[in-house]
């Protein structure tokens, strides 16, 4: 049973790193076994457009890739902005250096998480959209074959991210209560335990969980039993094209992070246009450093994001920019739980 009344009494963080430390591996042996990154870097500096060109990599797959080299600090910007390898890189990992690992690097440079994220990297495409397969996860657009759009793979992945909603979102209730506010829309709200979270703690706010039809189901039953299906309101649709439902306060949970730049623009320019004066809107996400060095944890989880999703982790600035151009007013991010955190921002 999924209760969204209570926080956990111990801190589930360091179990969700441990499960995505492997996209360190994988990142680490497309970086020496598949880009030759440190060999290239090893012969010059190299801006990061100039090391993207040569490595033939869109630019989501570029910052995902250098991000994560940079968090591991492997990675370092000169005196001129030019990426340059750390010493360590430098004695460890160019190939014919005395001290170079990269050989022992290779022995999983065949394996197929590695195979599978070199695919993604050259391809900038998410995993599961090949004909034989459900879909993307977690994403919905015109165009692109969705696994939200199928009963099974759309309650699957929900119930999937109920994991780490029933974390999180208490602690987001509580950390970020909401006692002025009417209507919360939360915006592909998923299994809606966010939403629910804070109507459990005021007990006059309506809340709207806008979705896809299949996941909704899934929102359906969870808000049956939270004994809240009165104040909670499913309503199916989709973000980018349908009329966004009316509300004071609108909620992007771990949304943004699924979609590439001019996506992100488009749903915040809507969200923002939808609001009266004086709402809210809340990015609820991880963040990366403005540096795109880190936190690893971030990085290591945006290649996850990136493999799966047109998505990928955005840093703090990136958000602020986007809410800005849309007219709203972004204050500073509120810490949750497992590396992620609120930040509102005002109409
Ligand atoms: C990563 S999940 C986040 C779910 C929830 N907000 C959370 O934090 O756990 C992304 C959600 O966006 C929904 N979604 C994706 N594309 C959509 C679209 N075009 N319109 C409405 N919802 C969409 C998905 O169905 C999914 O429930």
């Amino acid at each position: 049973m999924i209760d969204a009344t209570r926080p956990p009494i111990t801190d589930p963080t360091p179990i969700f790193d441990f499960y995505r430390g492997s996209a360190g591996t994988e990142l680490l042996t497309a970086a020496v076994s598949h880009f030759g990154v440190f060999e290239r870097l090893a012969r010059a500096p190299r801006r990061f457009e100039e090391l993207r060109a040569e490595l033939h990599l869109a630019e989501r797959p570029a910052v995902v890739l250098v991000t994560a080299l940079r968090a591991f600090g492997l990675l370092t910007p000169d005196a001129e902005g030019r990426l340059a390898l750390t010493p360590q890189a430098r004695e460890h990992l160019v190939p014919g250096a005395p001290f170079d690992i990269s050989g022992y690097i290779g022995l999983s440079a065949k394996a197929p998480g590695v195979v599978e994220l070199v695919e993604r990297l050259k391809t900038n495409r998410p995993a599961g959209t090949e004909p034989s397969q459900d879909g993307a996860a977690f994403i919905y657009r015109e165009g692109l074959e969705s696994a939200m759009e199928k009963e099974q793979s759309a309650r699957m992945l929900t119930l999937s991210l109920a994991g780490r909603a029933k974390n999180v979102a208490p602690v987001l209730a509580a950390r970020y209560p909401l006692p002025e506010a009417r209507v919360l829309l939360d915006v592909g709200g998923g299994t809606g335990l966010y939403a629910i979270a804070w109507l459990l703690r005021h007990p006059t706010l309506q809340a709207i969980v806008w979705d896809r039809p299949e996941v909704l189901k899934v929102a359906t039953e969870i808000a049956a039993a939270h004994g809240v299906a009165e104040r909670l309101k499913c309503v199916p649709g989709d973000m980018f094209t349908d009329p966004v439902p009316q509300a004071d306060v609108i909620l992007l949970s771990n949304v943004l992070h699924d979609w590439d730049v001019p996506q992100n623009r488009t749903l915040i320019r809507r969200c923002a246009e939808a609001l009266p004066p004086g709402g809210s809107l809340l990015v609820h996400d991880v963040f990366l450093n403005d540096a795109f060095d880190g936190p690893l944890p971030v990085a290591l989880y945006s290649a996850v994001l990136f493999s799966l999703t047109e998505g990928r982790a955005y840093s703090t600035a990136e958000y602020r920019s986007w809410l800005r151009e849309a007219g709203l007013e972004p204050g500073e991010v509120v810490p949750t739980l497992v590396h992620c955190g609120v930040l509102p921002a005002r109409k």
